[in-house]
């Protein structure tokens, strides 16, 4: 089997996608960090000395960790990945005939590392430092970006994500997030790790239009034994989930799909912030979204990519089904009700789980890590002060590309 498989979300993981945040927080500012999806600017040296704590607890569990820019610079080597991507990212249509050539034209008298930090990171007018004869630069403010910065690549579990033998990259909801998909796309295709190796692409290998069809990884849970359970959620739509489940069965990789209706809120932007999978049987759940009314379904693989919608009583019942199990352990959000609310939003059930029972989450969700230890479950506490104010936690910071099934 090939090494490039997630078999589920609690087995060992053995290697995982980080992205150190770097130049995009320079470039987050008062004034553009809600577009950019944040909820506030970052200390970035902090942010940065958070995020290396982070890779090193990996590190010590034995899990490898790639490092996106360095995946996408080590891309930029190949000429064909490079013309690409300066293409789709750098386009005629998005800069105008002119100065997209002139931008062009400067990104590749840069080293790649250079020009990798400057995709991830963005480009203002005023780090540009050529004249171009184009109406744009004449027409632009000094600070504003001719190429966006894209700060949320810290959360690599939303843009691609590893389901069984393969990897869905993800046509994401929001603007500020749609062009980082093309990073993964080139790295897929032709990173010496990933070009020419034994995995499927499920879903949005193309870079195009795939309209109403979203998917954002942070919604999809690889819950084990051929089940799949995906939220839809503020991002994630019932037609992306159908397209994915298609391609899923199509390609015999899953038996069934469960997929929950989530409310529709920035709090609950993807199911991974209300529940992940932290042990065979235990799962960290926000009390809100256990209502017995919320609605769910179980697409079930009838062979030939036919995919057969049936609705659920109840997804904690339909997981409990999927995965031959008498009774799931359910773990809830710590404290009183504010408490709980609190340390949902600061991401407190969102762990990224090591191997069954141990848990990476951040130290500051004391009521819940502290439920988490009586429950058995063992945390291995990461400071997320500044990491945080970007709404996610250790399972959005991660990737992972290598881990054992149940
Ligand atoms: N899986 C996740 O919940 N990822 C967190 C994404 C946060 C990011 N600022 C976003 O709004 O997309």
């Amino acid at each position: 089997m090939s090494q490039l498989y997630v078999g589920s979300e609690v087995g060992q993981l053995k290697r995982v996608m980080l992205h150190r945040p770097e130049r995009a927080l320079n470039h987050l500012t008062p004034s553009n960090y809600k577009d950019l999806l944040f909820d506030d600017v970052l200390a970035v040296e902090r942010a940065g000395e958070e995020h290396d704590q982070f890779a090193q607890t990996l590190r010590d569990q034995g899990v490898e960790v790639l490092l996106l820019h360095d995946l996408l610079a080590q891309t930029l080597e190949v000429p064909e990945a490079k013309a690409w991507l300066l293409n789709t990212q750098v386009g005629e249509y998005r800069l105008g005939y002119q100065f997209a050539h002139d931008v062009r034209s400067y990104l590749k008298s840069l080293s790649n590392e250079e020009l990798a930090h400057i995709l991830l990171g963005g480009l203002s007018y005023i780090d540009f430092p050529n004249h171009s004869a184009s109406m744009m630069q004449a027409m632009h403010e000094r600070m504003d970006f001719i190429i966006d910065p894209l700060p949320n690549h810290l959360f690599t579990r939303d843009t691609s994500c590893w389901v069984y033998g393969g990897v869905s990259l993800n046509p994401m909801a929001m603007p500020a997030r749609q062009r980082e998909t093309n990073h993964l796309r080139a790295i897929y295709r032709w990173h010496p790790l990933f070009a020419g190796q034994d995995f499927i692409t499920y879903l949005g290998d193309e870079h195009r239009d795939y309209d109403n069809a979203m998917v954002e990884g942070g919604d999809v849970l690889v819950i084990g034994n051929g089940a799949v359970l995906v939220g839809m959620s503020e991002r994630t739509t019932p037609q992306g989930v159908e397209a994915l489940a298609r391609s899923l069965f199509t390609h015999g990789q899953a038996k069934e799909v469960i997929a929950i209706n989530l409310p529709k809120h920035r709090s609950c932007m993807h199911l991974d912030t209300v529940m992940t999978h932290m042990d065979i049987d235990t799962f960290s759940v926000y009390p809100q979204v256990m209502r017995k009314d919320l609605q769910s379904w179980r697409l079930i693989n009838k062979g030939n990519g036919d995919v057969e919608v049936k609705e659920a009583d109840y997804f904690l019942h339909a997981i409990e089904k999927a995965l031959e199990l008498p009774q799931l352990n359910i773990i809830t959000t710590g404290g009183d009700s504010f408490e709980a609310e609190r340390e949902q939003w600061n991401d407190a059930n969102n762990v990224l789980t090591v191997r069954p029972g141990v848990v990476i989450g951040y130290e500051g969700n004391v009521y819940t890590n502290e439920k988490y230890d009586k429950a058995g479950i063992t945390v291995l506490p990461i400071p997320g002060d500044q990491l945080g104010r970007g709404r996610g936690g250790a399972r959005c910071m991660s990737c992972p590309i290598e881990r054992e099934g149940l």
